[in-house]
């Protein structure tokens, strides 16, 4: 069949944080339901407006218009591009030989208070030529690192735990949010004939909010092997389901594959923007599959480990970290 209809549905976020006790289980219903089948839903009322996304997206792309060798200046050494910027040519999916055509900057946690924990992350990385830059970003990462954990407490209702089973083991953690430029391909004949801008993949955190692309090419892989392009509407966001959380609930819900592709050949000269905030907990959250996704019909597939040890396996197979 080549139409296939794949179930991303629409919800609305307000419908969990204010919504009646039956709204929210109906939330909570439909974000599983959706997990367990293609693990992409786009989400509306995410508590970013208009405004604010729009500033973000001239913010990063003043950042990505500096000149080459004031961008390198934010390349920081030793930290697996955590912080800062990574340039074109680093980063490849999982299984790919060819680098993603792309570069980034990656902005992480701040952390107010409890010393050992401010410790164990590394600073943040400022922009100088751009004060709004940093002003911005860590408003927009603190919006969706509120709007994702009101999403793990509907998941967490979904998988019969107590609501607040994420909280403690989100609150402070290592969340990143990314600014990606998939930059103009000048001359399509000399890349790689296998490079793309963002290789087939699965995220490796707890969940993935993903801010509008500026532009179309994303798309995820249908049970059947062939691929859907995924749309938000307006300024709704995509989340999806990442490694972690999949390898916590034993594959009840799915990180699907997903990947961007280039542009037709008229608009290989054109740039394309997106950010994504990688939802990660606090390294030492246990991703040992949870009790009640574990019976004789579903055996437990992934041995134990923590959230920290996963992140530096992933972080060393997609190349960043030596
Ligand atoms: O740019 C996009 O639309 C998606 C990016 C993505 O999948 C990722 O960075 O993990
Ligand atoms: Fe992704």
């Amino acid at each position: 069949m080549l139409n296939t209809t794949i179930n991303i549905p629409r919800l609305n976020l307000l419908d969990f944080t204010e919504g009646t006790a039956e709204q929210r289980k109906q939330f909570s219903d439909d974000i599983g339901k959706a997990f367990t089948d293609t693990g992409f839903v786009t989400v509306a009322n995410h508590g970013m407006n208009k405004e604010l996304i729009d500033e973000l997206y001239e913010v990063v792309k003043q950042f990505f218009a500096l000149p080459e060798e004031a961008k390198r200046a934010y390349e920081i050494p030793g930290l697996a591009g955590q912080r800062g910027y990574t340039a074109k040519g680093k980063e490849k999916a999982k299984d790919a030989k060819t680098p993603d055509l792309k570069e980034f900057w990656q902005r992480g946690q701040t952390i107010i208070g409890d010393e050992t924990l401010r410790a164990s992350y590394p600073e943040n990385v400022e922009v100088r030529e751009l004060p709004r830059f940093n002003a911005v970003t860590e408003e927009v990462y603190r919006r969706l690192e509120t709007a994702g954990r009101a999403l793990l407490k509907a998941i967490a209702g979904f998988l019969e735990l107590e609501e607040d089973y994420f909280e403690d083991k989100v609150i402070n953690g290592n969340s990143i949010l990314r600014a990606i430029h998939y930059f103009p391909i000048e001359n399509p004949d000399e890349i790689a004939p296998d490079a793309v801008r963002a290789g087939a993949h699965e995220d490796i955190n707890l969940i993935t909010l993903l801010i509008g692309a500026s532009a179309d090419g994303l798309e995820v892989l249908t049970r059947n092997g062939t691929w859907y392009p995924v749309k938000a509407y307006g300024e709704d966001i995509v989340v999806n389901v990442g490694d972690m959380l999949q390898r916590l609930t034993n594959n009840k819900l799915k990180s699907t594959t997903h990947r961007v592709v280039n542009p037709p050949k008229e608009l290989m000269k054109t740039s394309r923007y997106s950010v994504p905030f990688f939802l990660h907990p606090k390294a030492e959250m246990s991703l040992a599959a949870l009790e009640n996704c574990v019976d004789a019909s579903h055996p437990k597939i992934y041995p134990d480990c923590t959230a920290g040890e996963y992140l530096d396996e992933r972080l060393r197979e997609i190349g960043l970290k030596m």
